[in-house]
């Protein structure tokens, strides 16, 4: 039997150091099919800095959490041992050293079959933790919930940020071309051709608008239907969110998605094997009364319950 969540009938869950939903740390179980692993780097962020604090924003923010999901209707921790491996303390001042350790420590945590859910961090975290899964998996369909495309080619002349992840990603055969979609694109672009790039580099689009306009029922559809039988990698950006659902993070942009609505694709995600997962863009600075944090942490719970095999 997996060990659970730490009994906030017995210790008050807000006492004691928090790991992600009062989980057991990693070095208190024997083996985890899942770690939670938190990843505090943002120096590869374009505009507001801070979301090296998003991992422990998140873990805090996570102590509500409850063994039983009952839309899924399923206690995931009853049936998957998931535990918290603490964090990916990496290089701030290089990010090519960063992206190196994050991947060496990706390849560690899941040489015994472990499945990773990263708390970053920015979304540059994706390309190292993508390389990772890819050597395990082969190329792999990216589900992406993000405001943007962050298939843009360079900044500053810099190849690896938070806005480049899935160019670099596509350009080294890691994803599966005809499989991957983003889901809740919206905002301003640069140029026209931005959509046309972002084509060419293997993503279908669900739009932040076309989920109002078409709805969910179709909008999951669509999903189900681009990600076919292909193993998955699910990346939040948790500026998916309607920066009134989530104003915590560097790059917000207006018309997002609801967090009811996000919840519910993950949810979707549960008939697809999902072989690793990501929440980014967490910064706590610009959080008021942790309602980003409480939303990345139920966004994890979703994930992590769709991340349990068939029964
Ligand atoms: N990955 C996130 N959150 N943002 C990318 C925005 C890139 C830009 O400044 O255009
Ligand atoms: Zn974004
Ligand atoms: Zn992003």
């Amino acid at each position: 039997m997996p060990i659970g969540p730490r009994d906030s009938s017995r210790t008050p869950r807000y006492a004691g150091i928090a790991t992600f939903a009062l989980l057991p740390r990693l070095e208190e179980v024997e083996h985890a099919d899942i770690a939670v692993v938190g990843v505090p780097f943002d120096s590869g962020v374009s505009y507001r800095p801070g979301a090296r604090f998003g991992p422990s924003h998140v873990r805090e923010s996570s102590r509500l959490l409850r063994p039983y999901n009952p839309v899924q209707d399923i206690l995931p921790f009853d049936r998957v041992q998931v535990a918290d491996a603490g964090d990916i303390a990496v290089n701030p001042f290089s990010i090519d050293d960063a992206v190196r350790e994050i991947e060496e420590r990706a390849d560690e945590l899941t040489a015994g079959g472990t499945r990773l859910l990263t708390i970053g961090g920015d979304h540059t975290i994706a390309l190292p933790l993508l390389r990772s899964v890819a050597k395990r998996h082969g190329p792999v369909a990216v589900v992406h919930f993000d405001a943007h495309l962050d298939t843009w080619d360079t900044y500053f002349d810099a190849p690896v940020t938070h806005g480049t992840p899935f160019r670099r990603a596509s350009e080294e055969g890691l994803i599966d071309l005809t499989a991957s979609l983003h889901v809740g694109i919206r905002g301003p672009l640069y140029d026209r051709d931005d959509l046309a790039d972002d084509a060419r580099l293997g993503f279908a689009i669900i739009a932040s608008h076309e989920v109002e306009r078409a709805g969910m029922p179709a909008a999951l559809e669509r999903m189900h239907a681009r990600l076919g039988d292909r193993p998955v990698y699910v990346s939040v950006d948790i500026d998916v969110l309607d920066p009134a659902h989530a104003p915590g993070t560097g790059t917000p942009e207006a018309g997002g998605l609801t967090s009811r609505e996000l919840l519910e694709f993950l949810r979707g995600l549960r008939r697809h094997r999902i072989v690793g997962a990501d929440i980014v863009e967490v910064a706590p600075a610009y959080d008021h009364a942790q309602l980003t944090g409480i939303a990345a942490s139920h966004v994890g719970y979703e994930i992590l319950t769709s991340m349990v095999p068939p029964a």
